[in-house]
């Protein structure tokens, strides 16, 4: 029996189980196995070279992201939209057949756009070129899931058990589980929240369907069989996933209202404009500008402008940082501007919403916030500073100068 044959077979089991204490540390063992065999999918086959040819491209710009859906929802389109570069878009399903990737310029960053060709129910498992797609999800900082506002809303709900089946973790943060392999000593098991989904014969059942019998396992919060098993399983990727409707241009009013309330949705068109432009000029929008500005927030990314000392800061080339990737400290833009400046810095002074006063003496550890305007003192040069107002285009300037009338700058 295959790989797949075998989950069927166990979820169909898992399916004809009440659920109900006396059958709780089956089901717990059940889902275990399909963890198990779902992992199994995933490794490449014995004697495959590099896994075949999926769809590498190149990270470009200061983020990622991943344009996933079912056929024809209009992914292609929102790319030519939003990037300017062409991806064949048309009325017939799997027009694209690769990925595409292009560039949006935002807030003076660049994020790389994919465009991906539709996948289908079973994608997971291997059906249409679903794998290649999903794998490109996974390497991506933040997931546009479209979806065709006309068709089914169970669409959704396909979509995201598609990528879960592979480890990928929507708008979920990792569990609260500290877990550690051992050599000797058994099972250490501790709990510092109350646990109502899981209990320590449970825990001992899992890790014994791994063949795991020396462990420290500590709860610190009330997490689940399934959080539980994504922490053995060690290979969750937990991504942000904004849920984006297409296509309200044909439906009523009701249902697009509907849908963008469900939780982290977004409702768009890439038709409004040809219809509604000559007639109404604010509908030519389409709601693209907030899905931009949602997708950007989304991100987490950190603008940090660099002062020389006693020069106005660059208002023009921000450095960008990020929260999730890589951390957004002094250290962080340091590491971003030379590789040695580490090393040379005696303090920094920031200006901007991170500093307490403006500017604010810091050290390596002190947390940036987007617009942040940074100097760096390094530790042979004298601290002249310079005082006066910022030069551009940005608002940073603005509000820094706000508060410079408040709180008077030194440097
Ligand atoms: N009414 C309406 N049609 C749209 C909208 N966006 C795209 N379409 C149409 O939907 C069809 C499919 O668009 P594509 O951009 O090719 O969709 P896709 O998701 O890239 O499709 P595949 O590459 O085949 O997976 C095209 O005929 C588009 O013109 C929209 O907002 N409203
Ligand atoms: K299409
Ligand atoms: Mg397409």
């Amino acid at each position: 029996m295959g790989i797949i044959e075998r989950i069927k077979e166990i979820e169909a089991e898992m399916a004809r189980t009440q659920k109900n204490k006396a059958t709780e540390y089956h089901l717990g063992q059940l889902k275990a196995k399909i963890a198990k065999l779902r992992t199994q999918l995933l490794e490449p086959p014995k004697g495959a070279s590099g896994g075949g040819e999926g769809f590498e491209v190149t990270k470009y710009g200061h983020g990622r992201v991943a344009l996933i859906g079912f056929p024809s929802v209009g992914k292609s389109t929102l790319l030519t939209m939003l990037t300017g570069t062409h991806s064949e878009a048309a009325s017939y399903e799997f027009t694209t057949l690769t990925c595409i990737p292009g560039v949006i310029h935002y807030n003076d960053t660049k994020i790389q756009l994919l465009d991906l060709p539709g996948i289908i129910e079973g994608a997971s498992e291997g059906k249409g070129r679903g794998r290649q797609v999903i794998a490109v999800a996974k390497s991506s900082d933040l997931v546009l899931m479209v979806l065709d506002a006309s068709k089914s809303e169970g669409h959704r709900q396909i979509l995201t058990k598609e990528l879960e089946a592979v480890g990928l973790r929507l708008n979920k943060k990792p569990p609260q589980i500290y877990f550690k392999k051992k050599k000797t000593g058994g099972i250490s098991f501790n709990t510092t929240a109350p646990l109502t989904h899981i209990d320590e014969k449970l825990c001992y059942q899992i890790l014994h369907e791994y063949k795991i019998h020396n462990a420290e396992v500590l709860f610190r919060e009330n997490a689940t069989v399934d959080d539980f098993i994504d922490v053995i399983e060690g290979n969750r990727k937990y991504i942000k996933c904004v849920y984006v409707y297409n296509k309200i241009d044909v439906v009523g009013i009701d249902d697009v209202d509907r849908l963008a309330r469900q939780p982290n949705s977004i409702v768009i068109s890439c038709n409004l404009k040809a219809r509604y432009q000559m007639l109404k000029p604010q509908l030519a929008l389409l709601n693209l500008d907030r899905l931009l500005a949602r997708m950007w927030d989304e991100m987490g990314l950190v603008r940090v402008y660099s002062k020389p000392q006693g020069q106005q800061p660059d208002f023009d080339e921000p450095f960008v940082l990020s929260s999730d990737r890589g951390g957004c400290t002094v250290e962080d833009f340091c590491n971003h501007v030379h590789r040695t400046l580490v090393k040379d810095m005696k303090y920094a002074l920031v200006w901007g919403t991170s500093a307490r006063h403006n500017p604010q003496n810091c050290g390596l550890s002190q947390h940036l916030e987007d617009e942040d305007v940074v100097q760096v003192v390094k530790k042979k040069e004298r601290d002249e500073g310079g005082r006066g107002r910022f030069k551009s285009h940005s608002n940073a300037p603005a509000r820094i100068a706000d508060r410079e009338k408040k709180a008077p700058l030194k440097q």
